[in-house]
């Protein structure tokens, strides 16, 4: 730590003077300018109301055009102001004498007359020295060009509502002390911008080759959503000239988690970018209304044991989303091609106007790289030029051919009896001819294409399991009989009731793709996917060919996996065969919660089937998670309010009491209302978390949210040592920052008998 108010300590002082006063110029200016603007818009609107004039409308386009620039730049500037930067460096370049000092900040700002740098850019090339950067020999890449040189300052400054208040000059080491400040803050309900303390590795993650796909595992609380949606300000920070935030779009697990990370978007720059959801997004795509069953209805059903056949229902939703069933969906389109491919000939009146072969082949080879009905759109738009190039040709024919008769007959039949029988036929004839080409040539495109009737997405997919026999035969040498008749039965019920499940959505998007297309604007060109964990094989692999993308960003972490049964088991078949090019990124360390939080998660961690490595927290130490045993309902209750008191005295600002399922979330709700007063919140997929209250949620919804102090209570339903169980137990038990209890009537209900004793404190009370 430096001695504050030393003569440096007064320099960064003026410094940062210095900037305030340069920004307030700048303000002051865009403020002006944007007022100008504002002017000259009205006015060209009042031009365009009065004379539609071309000119007009350029200018009204030109001034929108400034004004939203102008408007971008003067709150990118308001937003700052209060904290223009947040770190130094000095770094001398190889080649230069003197040494350069960087201010970072997160947008930036040039003097105007030299063009230097007053603030730059956290994302730009040089900030990597920064996040990077050891004091020493660096070097960092700018534009593919390497830039080495010697780092000899790293300084973070704190700064309060635009008052400098200290610095620290930090090393490696020293730049822990700074991430520990910013974690021990309070979790706010929402998530959080991370500039000042992204750490190297997570640095790699969001800087990584912008043009290759990025597979990210990272443990509970790594800061992939963090990282995924700097990766997105980064990049449109570098593509801002080719890319639009409307072309990004993040795929997030429910609408809810939407509205827990749309906070920080827009302090990092990327509010405009699509959120939705898969299913939202598929049924956008899709355009007609598709009925999904509630997605967590079949999680539920699992951990309750509600099937009477659970192991083929696990077995039908995992083989949904992997690549073999696009094998069976594959050669279905490819019967559906040999159905919709032209075959026949095309006919104006008697005249061949071009083969079905020719047709044929524009349909499977030609046009192969559009969708199938796009290629019906283009075969019609054939079928018209060819008429409409033909017609003249086809008329002048027949006139020629007629003329030619009728000359024959005027000099050669020398009955004149039966000459004036043969002009007269041949001159009807003739009429009667041009008049039917005439009136086809209105019609015959029209009548060759109506063979084709078009079918819905849905009405193909139904078609699918309706005929048995041929689904058996697409699927013989891949499932056995039995599957098969499963699979035919079970998918036929749902279809009954025109509705599908999750599961089948990678299946539709992908024939919507190839059947339909999907529409150009909504085909997003950069795509970050949270929770990928959650999709399956198929479902990331349609999205890919759909959108027409390798820019992909995805991040998750096998051991949330609770939705495994449809999801992920491992990212082999995504990194071997659907990106192949990706960059694959192992992030172990986790910066949400404490150590002691972080033992009894790593104990139930261990008890997952597959071998996953424990999580290391960063260096941060808290209270012992507390179980709390409790004997009936008041007794839970007495318990839950000494540990709501518990937090509050800590002054932590959200807190969440975590069950296994709705109804055990529904049951506390009711519970806490009656017997305590207490505001409480119950958590459904579609709402927003509201500030100040407890909030109760299922452990499947508190996936990807965090909170200050954690309860995780069983009530009725303990938790198994099934491998859903142990996963939404984990799940859980990750969410908190600081403090974690546990209320169970025993021990085993939550599976601390599996948590090594000196991980966690037994309440006495
Ligand atoms: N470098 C960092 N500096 C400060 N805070 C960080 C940093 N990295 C992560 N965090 C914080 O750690 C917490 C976890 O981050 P985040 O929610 O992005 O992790 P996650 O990997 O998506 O977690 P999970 O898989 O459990 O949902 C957040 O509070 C985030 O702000």
């Amino acid at each position: 730590m430096s001695m504050i108010h030393d003569s440096e300590f007064q320099k960064e002082e003026e410094h940062l003077a210095y900037t305030k006063g340069y920004m307030e110029i700048l303000l002051q200016e865009a403020e002006q300018n944007q007022e100008k603007l504002k002017e000259e818009l009205q006015q060209s609107l009042a031009e365009l109301k009065d004379l539609d004039s071309s000119l007009s409308y350029t200018s009204l386009l030109s001034n929108t055009k400034f004004l939203e620039m102008a408007t971008k730049e003067l709150d990118a500037l308001k937003r700052v102001k209060s904290k223009p930067y947040f770190a130094r460096i000095d770094f001398k370049k190889n080649d230069q004498n003197q040494e350069d000092v960087y201010y970072f900040g997160k947008t930036s700002l040039y003097e105007r007359d030299s063009q230097e740098p007053i603030i730059v850019d956290w994302r730009s090339p040089v900030a990597s020295l920064y996040y990077d950067g050891r004091l020493g020999n660096v070097s960092y890449s700018s534009y593919e060009e390497e830039v080495e040189g010697y780092l000899s300052l790293k300084r973070q400054f704190r700064i309060d509502n635009g008052k400098l208040v200290d610095y620290v000059d930090v090393d490696l080491t020293a730049n822990d002390d700074l991430l520990l400040e910013a974690l021990s803050g309070k979790a706010d309900n929402r998530l959080t911008e991370i500039v000042t303390t992204i750490q190297a590795e997570q640095n790699r993650v969001i800087r990584a080759d912008l043009n290759r796909p990025i597979i990210v595992q990272g443990a509970a609380g790594s800061g992939k959503t963090t990282i995924a949606l700097h990766r997105i300000s980064y990049f449109i920070y570098h593509y801002k000239d080719k890319f639009q935030p409307e072309q990004m779009m993040i795929i997030a697990p429910n609408n809810m988690f939407i509205g827990y990370i749309a906070e920080v978007l827009p302090e990092l720059g990327v509010d405009k970018i699509r959120q939705t959801t898969y299913i939202d997004y598929v049924k956008q795509c899709i355009g007609k209304k598709i009925k999904v069953v509630e997605p967590e209805q079949k999680l539920i059903s699992l951990v309750n044991h509600d099937y009477e056949d659970e192991k083929m229902v696990r077995w039908s939703s995992h083989f949904k989303g992997t690549l073999t069933y696009k094998k069976i969906i594959d050669r279905y389109l490819r019967t559906i091609r040999e159905e919709l491919s032209p075959t026949d000939d095309f006919f104006l009146e008697k005249f061949k106007l071009t083969t079905g072969k020719r047709l044929e082949r524009l349909f499977k080879s030609d046009y192969r790289y559009l969708p199938f009905y796009k290629r019906l759109e283009k075969i019609q738009n054939v079928l018209k030029t060819e008429i409409r190039q033909k017609k003249k040709q086809i008329l002048y024919k027949l006139e020629k051919r007629y003329d030619e008769q009728l000359e024959q007959a005027l000099f050669h039949i020398s009955n004149s009896e039966k000459r004036k029988e043969r002009v007269v036929y041949l001159m009807d004839t003739q009429e009667k001819r041009i008049e039917a080409i005439q009136k086809e040539a209105k019609s015959a495109v029209k009548s060759y294409m109506s063979r084709w009737t078009k079918e819905t997405l849905l009405g193909y997919y139904k078609k699918l399991f309706f005929d048995v026999d041929r689904f058996s035969s697409f699927a013989a040498d891949i499932l056995s009989e039995a599957e098969i008749q499963f699979f035919v039965h079970y998918n036929q019920q749902l279809l009954i009731k025109n509705q599908v499940e999750v599961e089948d959505l990678g299946a539709l998007f992908y024939m919507q793709h190839i059947l339909f297309g999907i529409d150009k604007d909504l085909r997003a060109k950069n795509v970050v996917i949270d929770e990928a964990q959650d999709y399956s094989n198929f479902q990331l692999y349609a999205l890919k060919v759909g959108l027409d993308t390798e820019m992909f960003t995805i991040v998750g972490d096998l051991a949330q996996g609770i939705h495994s049964y449809r999801g992920l088991e491992n990212w082999h078949t995504l990194q071997t065969e659907i990106f192949p090019k990706a960059n694959y990124v192992t992030l172990q360390k986790s910066y949400r919660t404490t150590i002691e939080i972080m033992n009894v998660a790593n104990d139930i961690l261990g008890r997952m089937p597959a071998e996953l490595p424990k999580v290391e927290p960063v260096i941060r130490h808290g209270q012992l998670p507390t179980y709390y045993s409790f004997t009936d309902a008041d007794d839970l209750v007495k318990k839950v309010k000494l540990a709501l008191d518990r937090a509050e005295a800590a002054e932590y600002q959200s807190i969440a009491l975590i069950t296994k399922s709705e109804s055990e979330s529904k049951a506390m709700m009711q519970l806490l209302k009656r017997k305590l007063d207490y505001p409480v919140q119950l958590l459904k997929e579609n709402e927003e978390i509201q500030k100040g209250k407890l909030v109760i949620v299922p452990s499947y919804l508190s996936k990807g949210l965090e909170f200050d102090a954690v309860l995780i209570a069983t009530l009725n339903e303990a938790f198994t040592l099934d491998e859903i169980d142990i996963k939404l137990l984990y799940v859980s038990m990750t969410r908190p920052m600081h403090q974690l209890s546990f209320f169970a009537k025993h021990k085993n209900d939550l599976l601390l008998h599996y948590v090594a004793d000196e991980h966690i404190e037994i309440a006495m009370v």
